[in-house]
């Protein structure tokens, strides 16, 4: 199958580069990117070399042709591909956040108006599978909505009040370089931002309640010194109380066939580079609070290996093709 991936120069762009060219059923036809058109990928990404041949181009959206394409490039951009790739049928995983949540509180949320709305399923496989499998537009999910609604989706409708405490790697910022992101500003340093409204928040209180839970959902994150991964606690403060083993079923239920969920202590390092989710629990004394803990890397199941995920099941292939392999940890 051909591949165009829109906004290939960007870090999500460039781990979908690095997913497709070692996939067994896709080519990489088109990598876009506006300012390096004309330039071999690979000289500007040299991970690449001697993996993906193509150079940059910068295609008008009618005349981009591809079985699947990805849209990785910012929210507000990737509606301006949607429309054009919908009427034509060509089947899409949409990265950005446009697609994500229903077009009245996406403009509450971004601040501008939806310029070509339609429905698309929320394209975390874990929870709306069949949705995903009967459609040709996926947006897919946040990168920590992501890790933060896999903590406690088996627990969610008992939950009261989930308040999630987040650290995420700098890559989760993009490629542009900020004061936010500047070196000496993260090193041997955390900063929390947004500590009450950040714009992630509105998709996991969207997806918690689709799960039969009536909780209030609470989100701060913190940028830490690493380059990739996100590390979620969630406080799952519950309506009556809980036992140990009655979650510790609940989870081993919902993520039983669960290819990329791992029930096993959460390290970041577990999970870099790779698709994998992993999720451990405790239950405090009383029954009363679970502590929930899950890995991602921002860059793959929050993001690239995600969308192959989505791809996978849209194009009929095994959900895991491209995907198996495990971290590269110390
Ligand atoms: N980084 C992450 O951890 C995650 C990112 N995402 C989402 O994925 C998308 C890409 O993110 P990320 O890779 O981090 O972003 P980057 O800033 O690293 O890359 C953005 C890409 O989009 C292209 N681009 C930017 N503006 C335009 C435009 N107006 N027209 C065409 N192309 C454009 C850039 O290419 P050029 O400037 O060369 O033209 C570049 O290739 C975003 O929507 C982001 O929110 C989702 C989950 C996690
Ligand atoms: C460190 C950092 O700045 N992270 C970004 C993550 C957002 C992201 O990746 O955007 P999506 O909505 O497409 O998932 C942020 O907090 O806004």
């Amino acid at each position: 199958m051909d591949i165009a991936i829109i906004g290939a120069s960007g870090y999500a762009g460039g781990d979908l580069m690095r997913l497709i060219t070692l996939h067994p059923h896709t080519d990489l036809t088109c990598a876009t990117s506006r300012k390096l058109d004309g330039t071999p990928v690979s000289l500007d990404q040299p991970h690449l070399k001697g993996f993906v041949d193509i150079t940059y181009t910068n295609p008008d959206v009618n005349d981009i042709d591809a079985d699947v394409v990805f849209l990785a490039v910012p929210h507000t951009v990737a509606m301006q591909y949607a429309g054009s790739l919908h009427e034509r049928g060509i089947k899409t995983v949409d990265l950005s956040a446009d697609y994500r949540l229903p077009q009245g509180i996406y403009e509450e949320i971004y601040g501008v108006t939806h310029t070509a709305y339609f429905d698309a399923p929320y394209g975390l496989p874990e929870l709306h599978r069949d949705a995903i499998k009967k459609a040709s537009f996926i947006a897919n999910p946040g990168c920590f909505p992501t890790g933060a609604i896999l903590a406690a989706a088996p627990v969610a409708d008992l939950a009261q009040t989930i308040i999630y405490d987040s650290k995420t790697g700098v890559s989760g910022a993009g490629d542009t370089v900020s004061e936010t992101t500047h070196y000496p500003n993260v090193a041997d340093n955390i900063n929390p931002y947004k500590w009450t409204a950040h714009r992630h928040l509105s998709e996991m209180q969207l997806e918690i309640s689709r799960l039969e839970s009536r909780a209030s959902v609470h989100f701060t994150p913190h940028l830490v010194p690493v380059t990739r991964g996100i590390l979620t606690t969630a406080h799952i403060l519950t309506e009556r109380p809980v036992t140990k083993d009655e979650i510790q079923m609940r989870y081993r239920h919902m993520y039983r066939d669960e290819p990329f969920i791992r029930l096993q202590t959460p390290k970041l390092a577990s999970v870099r580079g790779t698709n994998f989710c992993d999720i451990a629990f405790e239950v405090e004394d009383g029954g009363r609070r679970i502590v929930a803990v899950s890995v991602i890397d921002n860059l793959m199941k929050g993001a690239a290996g995600q969308a192959v995920q989505n791809m996978n099941i849209i194009c009929g292939f095994d959900e895991t093709e491209g995907l198996l392999f495990p971290a590269a940890a110390p």
